[in-house]
């Protein structure tokens, strides 16, 4: 059995797959400023053969879980940034201070899709690029829909954005606090997703396919005009590329790989951005 941890600034997300089957055999998440148990939070170590890590959440939380996973568990392989992997160029001036969750993302989803942008809706929202030609100029970081929500400090947070909420509606202007908080985050994501989309395929003269992942990755695919995918593993799959231990991890068998959706035409990105500076 192989434990692969994705720990993010506020869950730690953990997953476990048959190295046999390559089937997952179970998932949780708890919150990061918790520490780990075995039994309750971490499954039965006798299993474990190796442990794959992407860690972005304070270097003593990294620390503590190694430490309290490496008296069970010899191969421990944690996930660093570098200037390149698997076939990605880092664009980052020190290479080694992009987020490594957003470089397993760049690497997940340059093997599923070549050039594509990479959107991860977490308590950041980060978008990154990477070309046909496998290099990255760079990304985006915003704040996440909880973090801009809770900055305003108008007593919202507990009001969470509801996913079965009609599109119309979520877009409406609000008629009590909580309405126009969560409708104005939830504009200034899915609008600045976009934005930020077309002016970076017109920039490098491309049409890329879109994956969005991220604890708030579906809230947000829905509110998405673009054409995209939703790849809620693709952090792990970045994991799966840069350690690959299973024979389809080896052949390149990713799991919970999506079809790649067609982006939309140059012509009509070209459009839209007209469209906008025209306002
Ligand atoms: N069950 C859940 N528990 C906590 N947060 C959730 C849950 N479902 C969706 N979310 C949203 O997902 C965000 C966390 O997403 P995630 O991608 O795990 O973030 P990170 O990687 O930064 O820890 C939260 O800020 C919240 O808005
Ligand atoms: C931007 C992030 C905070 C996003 O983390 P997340 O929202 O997934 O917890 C993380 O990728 C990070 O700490 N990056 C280092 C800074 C950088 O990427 O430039
Ligand atoms: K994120």
């Amino acid at each position: 059995m192989i434990l692969d941890l994705d720990i993010g600034n506020t869950l730690s997300k953990w997953r476990l797959k048959d190295s046999a089957s390559d089937a997952i055999m179970g998932r949780g998440a708890m919150w990061t400023h918790d520490e780990w148990r075995f039994g309750d939070d971490i499954p039965d170590p006798r299993h474990i053969e190796a442990i794959r890590i992407s860690n972005v959440a304070r270097h003593d939380v990294l620390e503590g879980t190694v430490a309290l996973l490496e008296r069970r568990v010899d191969n421990i392989m944690v996930a660093r940034s570098t200037a390149q992997a698997g076939g990605v160029r880092n664009g980052y001036d020190a290479p080694e201070r992009l987020g490594v969750d957003r470089w397993l993302g760049l690497i997940a989803g340059h093997r599923l899709a070549g050039g594509c942008c990479t959107v991860d809706c977490g308590s950041a929202v980060t978008m990154d690029f990477v070309l046909p030609d496998g290099r990255h100029p760079g990304g985006y970081i915003l704040p996440g829909l909880r973090l801009m929500k809770e900055s305003l400090r108008l007593g919202t947070r507990s009001v969470a954005i509801d996913p079965e909420q009609e599109m119309g509606r979520l877009l409406a202007p609000g008629s009590n606090t909580a309405d126009a908080v969560n409708h104005g985050v939830y504009v200034a994501a899915v609008s600045a997703i976009q934005r930020l989309y077309m002016e970076n395929c017109d920039r490098y003269g491309v049409a890329l396919p879109m994956l969005v992942t991220g604890g708030d990755g579906a809230i947000v695919s829905r509110g998405l005009e673009l054409p995209h995918a939703q790849w809620p593993d693709m952090v792990y799959a970045g994991l799966e590329v840069l350690f690959p231990l299973t024979e389809g991890e080896r052949r390149g068998v990713l799991a919970g790989m999506p079809a790649v959706v067609a982006p939309p035409s140059r012509e009509a990105i070209e459009k839209a951005l007209a469209f906008t500076y025209l306002l």
